[in-house]
């Protein structure tokens, strides 16, 4: 039995995915087995020795301690792509009120009283709330994974022009990237060409203020900015001061500071991005599915910390070792095998960056599975060992 604590709301059908034959959802637990959650900060938990995984039903990990739980051997999964439709359709709407006066014309019609006069106080009062077209306009995008590629293929269908910057562009976004994206060298080719700018990377200490006093003195002036990736990709002191001298239009954000309410030409929601019934769903049966099969097979799909790695169950028993990147890592686990005749069925071996990891399918099981088990956390750089039957 599985015990899974949960942080968030996750929808019901996500957790459906967790047969209550072989797991307890807790959201009291401090021992859980799994944890799936949301935007909950976990920098702040204390992880239980027992805890085998993290699963975030969200694209954004940067609320859970990732380099601690590689140094405990714990996964964190999340769900690539479960939520990008739901922020592209979000973006799409927010170049439009970007540009457009919607929310300052909407909330100065709510704020005038119903008179004899309200129509001609209403022609008189409308110019105050033009705002451009973005038919032909210039989009830059920056960072193009799930959503970045989905904002940057629709805003061409609304005929804008799109240039996009990705060093890192994986192979799955070139595949579907448009042809007519403009490729740039660097953020500062995109934001010196572009009318609006959208931000879709993840915020690590590396992307922290992305877009600072540098990056705003190169912009083009008049500019709109777009946010729904993290409000810490951006400096809010350089983005008052862009916004004070007209570098910055308008600035549209999902992430709520309150150095920014109230400010006239920023619009803030609370977070919507993912919040629709189809991403919530999506991404709580991705995050769950993925605890499932690594709790039940030690089966390793979409994890952030943790390499690729899955062996269709065969009914044999499976040890799954995660351990430090270094040489002759198997030669050793492979002896321990040795030492107690057991047969290797399958192995698979695959590394992400300083961590490693094995899937092994044994034909049989030692009769004193705690030495065995022992003998492998024996060996220098071993993280953790689980046995599976
Ligand atoms: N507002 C919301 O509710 C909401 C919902 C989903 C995702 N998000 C945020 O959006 C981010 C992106 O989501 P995604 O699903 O597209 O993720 P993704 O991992 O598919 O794409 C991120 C892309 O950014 C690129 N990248 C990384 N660093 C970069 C840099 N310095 N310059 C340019 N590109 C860089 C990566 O190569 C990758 O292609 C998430 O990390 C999350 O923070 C917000
Ligand atoms: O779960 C949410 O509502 C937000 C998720 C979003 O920030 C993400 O990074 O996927």
């Amino acid at each position: 039995m599985f015990t899974i604590r949960t942080l968030n709301n996750i929808a019901s059908v996500g957790l459906a995915k967790l047969p209550k034959k072989h797991f307890t959802i807790d959201d009291t637990t401090a021992t859980p087995d799994g944890i799936i959650l949301r935007s909950f900060d976990m920098h702040n938990l204390e992880l239980n020795d027992n805890l085998l995984a993290v699963a975030r039903a969200g694209a954004g990990t940067n609320n859970v301690p990732i380099e601690k739980c590689s140094h405990m051997g714990i996964p964190v999964f999340n769900a690539p792509g479960g939520n990008a439709n739901a922020v592209k359709e979000l973006v799409l709407a927010s170049l439009f009120i970007s540009s457009r006066r919607i929310v300052a014309g909407s909330k100065w019609v709510q704020s005038i009283a119903a008179s004899e006069t309200l129509d001609k106080e209403i022609e008189a009062g409308k110019k105050n709330f033009v705002g451009p077209e973005i038919l032909g306009k210039t989009l830059g995008v920056i960072g193009l994974g799930a959503i970045g590629v989905l904002v940057a293929n629709a805003a061409l269908d609304l005929g804008m022009d799109v240039v996009g910057y990705d060093p890192f562009l994986s192979l799955e976004s070139a595949w579907h990237l448009s042809p007519s994206v403009e490729k740039a060298d660097s953020m500062e080719d995109v934001v010196a060409k572009s009318d609006y700018i959208t931000l879709h990377i993840p915020l690590s200490d590396k992307t922290r203020h992305t877009y600072n006093d540098d990056l705003f003195t190169k912009t083009k002036p008049g500019a709109r900015l777009l946010n729904f990736a993290r409000g810490g990709l951006v400096d809010t002191t350089a983005l008052l001061a862009a916004l004070e001298k007209g570098t910055i239009a308008r600035y549209v954000t999902d992430f709520p500071e309150k150095e920014i309410l109230g400010h006239e030409n920023i619009i803030v929601t609370p977070h919507l991005g993912a919040s629709t019934p189809e991403s919530e769903e999506n991404c709580a049966i991705m995050a769950a599915e993925a605890l499932r099969d690594y709790l039940y097979f030690g089966n390793v799909k979409n994890s952030v910390n943790f390499p690729n790695c899955t062996i269709p169950y065969n009914g044999k028993p499976r040890i799954a070792v995660s351990h430090r990147n270094k040489v002759n890592m198997i030669g050793q686990l492979a002896a321990v095998f040795t030492k107690y005749s057991i047969n290797i069925d399958k192995l698979v071996n695959n590394s992400k960056g300083e961590l490693a990891y094995n899937i092994i399918v044994c034909d049989s099981l030692p009769e004193n599975e705690d030495d065995f088990i022992r003998d492998l956390y024996a060996i220098s750089n071993v993280i953790k060992v689980r046995l599976l039957k």
